[in-house]
């Protein structure tokens, strides 16, 4: 089938790629001439494990192709995905200012038939807005063809995003139009042989369904935060809380991990947005609205621990920061709980050590306003000297650590893990003192270790 994908950011790539690979014939624009450039040439503007070998694979076959024109990208596909970003905007609700630009070049270009399905995270009403937004353009040109816009919110993750649309566990699409309906179940059916996958409802619902799904998820981790605060008080541990809890099959074991809050570029701005539309439809999202304060405390956590260690000034200190990024297998640092640590450690005059194995370069260009922040290419190094460690971001090569070696390079054997990484007891035994999320305070075996 011929596709055509409408902004080609983590979405929209990841989802071009991964229908050139099943055998349809995708054009990807983007109004970012730079990025349409790197593509062309065989660059991938994004970290994203798996993504560069299938974008190669399918360009080199001809089956996916950039551009910048975005009338040859109406002119080809008979389904236009709309994948362009929906950032927060001031007051918290999403700004549409994209999806709607989209939908108004789509009305200014349209002759025929044409399936627009929106796969941006919008809020309830979108789609009948850029349905209009289509309509306007068309009778204004005074064009009479039959359009249908749908709506097919995406739910993959950064880091596993391929395997995720892959293999997603449901494709969601809300339509009321029967021929588009049956475009997007034959256009989906490799992805979900297994039919029982594919839930076809009305465009409000998927459009609610989206936010539902993240909200849900967002407020499983504010929730395990909140109890990691009691955990550390009561003299619990809440891993094993977690494990207790989880293996309950009506709560699970995923999205259950107490650390230094959710970062990314969707749990923060699509909680707000839910919040937002409940305002303006005059409900109150009580729920909502605690997840969005106790993360937003949850992410200063480790600067909280750091301050009560060592004092409100750090004036003198060095401190080292593992992982900077929102999460691992990703170069996406926005909203990321290291950006928050960072602004306060540099505050009260602390000197930061940085590594990241992807994301520093990112990072690099967001906290260049801050001084006293040096960026290292090695783990190890950002350790020398430093007096203590902390961990922001939990990347595979941070989980077994050479612990004489770490302990060499400190100037004091002091960690603060915001991904509950280590066990208490092997840090103790290494002479460490450990500070993790929801575990108490764990300090070495040997007192003479403490450091003052
Ligand atoms: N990043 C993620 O993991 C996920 C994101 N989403 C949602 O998908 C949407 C896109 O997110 P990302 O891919 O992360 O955004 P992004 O910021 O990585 O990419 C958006 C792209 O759209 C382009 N663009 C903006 N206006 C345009 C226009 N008028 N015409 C053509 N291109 C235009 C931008 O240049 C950019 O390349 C958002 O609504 C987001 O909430 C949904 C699921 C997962
Ligand atoms: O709409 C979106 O953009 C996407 O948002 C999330 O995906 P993503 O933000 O890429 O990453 P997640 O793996 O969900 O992690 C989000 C944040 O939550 C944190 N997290 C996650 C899980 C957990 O148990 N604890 C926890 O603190 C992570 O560290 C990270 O900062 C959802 O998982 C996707 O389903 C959704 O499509």
């Amino acid at each position: 089938m011929r596709i055509s994908i409408v902004g080609s950011g983590y979405v929209g790539l990841v989802t071009g790629a991964c229908l050139a690979e099943m055998g349809n014939d995708v054009l990807c624009v983007d109004t970012d001439a730079s990025k349409i450039r790197l593509l062309s040439a065989g660059s991938i503007p994004i970290y994203e494990p798996g993504l560069p070998e299938l974008v190669e694979r399918n360009s080199a076959a001809g089956r996916l192709r950039f551009t910048t024109d975005f009338a040859s990208s109406i002119a080809h596909g008979l389904i236009i995905f709309i994948a362009v970003g929906t950032p927060a905007a001031e007051d918290g609700s999403a700004d549409l200012q994209h999806v709607l630009a989209v939908a108004d070049k789509v009305g200014s270009l349209l002759t025929d038939y044409r399936v627009i399905v929106n796969k941006s995270t919008v809020p309830v009403g979108t789609a009948d807005r850029v349905q209009a937004q289509i309509g306007m353009r068309l009778s204004e040109r005074g064009v009479q063809t039959r359009f249908a816009v749908a709506s097919n919110p995406e739910f993959l993750k950064e880091g596993a995003a391929i395997d995720d649309f892959m293999r997603p566990d449901r494709v969601v699409i809300g339509s009321e139009d029967d021929e588009a309906i049956s475009l997007l179940r034959s256009l989906y059916a490799p992805f979900t042989r297994n039919h029982d996958r594919l839930h076809v409802m009305d465009v409000r619902s998927a459009e609610l369904t989206k936010y539902a799904a993240n909200a849900m998820l967002a407020t499983r981790i504010s929730f395990v935060n909140d109890l990691a605060r009691l955990a550390e008080k009561v003299g619990a541990d809440i891993e094993l809380v977690r494990r207790g809890i989880g293996s309950d099959r009506r709560i699970g074991t995923h999205f259950l991990y107490a650390g230094a809050g959710y970062g990314g570029s969707c749990f923060p701005k699509d909680v707000r947005a839910l919040v937002h539309t409940g305002r303006e439809y005059g409900i109150d999202l009580e729920v909502l609205t605690a997840v969005d304060r106790v993360n937003h405390r949850q992410k200063r956590i480790l600067a909280d621990k750091v301050v009560s260690r060592f004092g409100e000034q750090l004036n003198g200190r060095t401190l080292a920061i593992w992982g900077l990024a929102f999460k691992p297998e990703t170069d996406d640092m926005r909203e990321a709980p290291s950006l928050v640590v960072l602004e306060e450690l540099v505050k009260r005059g602390a000197r930061v050590q940085a590594y990241d194995p992807i994301a520093a370069t990112a990072a690099q260009r967001l906290v260049a306003h801050l001084s006293g922040v040096n960026f290292v290419s090695d783990r190890m190094r950002a350790v020398e000297g430093a007096d203590a460690l902390l961990v922001m971001t939990e990347w595979r090569e941070f989980r077994s650590p050479e612990l004489t070696a770490l302990k060499k390079l400190l100037r004091s054997p002091i960690i603060f893990d915001g991904r509950n990484l280590f066990e208490p007891s092997t840090m103790a035994a290494g002479g460490f003192e450990y500070y993790a999320v929801g575990r108490g305070d764990t300090l070495p075996e040997r007192p003479s270790e403490l450091v003052p």
